[in-house]
């Protein structure tokens, strides 16, 4: 089991949705985060059992920033908008920036996580 991370930015919400209900049998098999609004949406709109962090904005981003320097994130399928200025900014470079520092699985729009899922184990 891979412990996965799923956030969206507001305009990527619809897309980061359908993406999870399109990989929903492959997504079940994993330890599934998310930030609070993305995590809300998954729950209300899968069947995916998602734990939900704080939103984004509120601390979710760099929540899930601290579980990579412990180690404890190996995936992050993160749909960033690029045509919105954020207030949380900041957060989003850190998050990013970690997960380059660690190495994680990285995946910031739909055929990149597609590919991702694909190449784990499915449990
Ligand atoms: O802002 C986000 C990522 O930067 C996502 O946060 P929410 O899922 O709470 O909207």
């Amino acid at each position: 089991m891979t412990t996965i991370a799923l956030v969206a930015h507001d305009q990527k919400k619809d897309a980061l949705v359908a993406w999870a209900k399109s990989h929903e049998d492959a997504l079940a098999g994993h330890k599934l985060y998310a930030t609070g609004t993305t995590g809300g949406r998954l729950q209300a709109e899968t069947s995916l059992d998602v734990t939900p962090l704080k939103s984004g904005p509120l601390g979710g981003d760099a929540q899930l920033g601290a579980m990579i320097a412990e180690g404890k994130l190996k995936v992050l399928v993160f749909f960033i908008d690029p045509l919105s200025a954020m207030p949380h900014d900041v957060d989003v470079k850190s998050l990013i920036r970690l997960a380059i520092l660690y190495d994680t699985l990285l995946a910031v729009n739909e055929e990149t996580a597609t590919a991702v899922m694909k190449g784990l184990p499915a449990t």
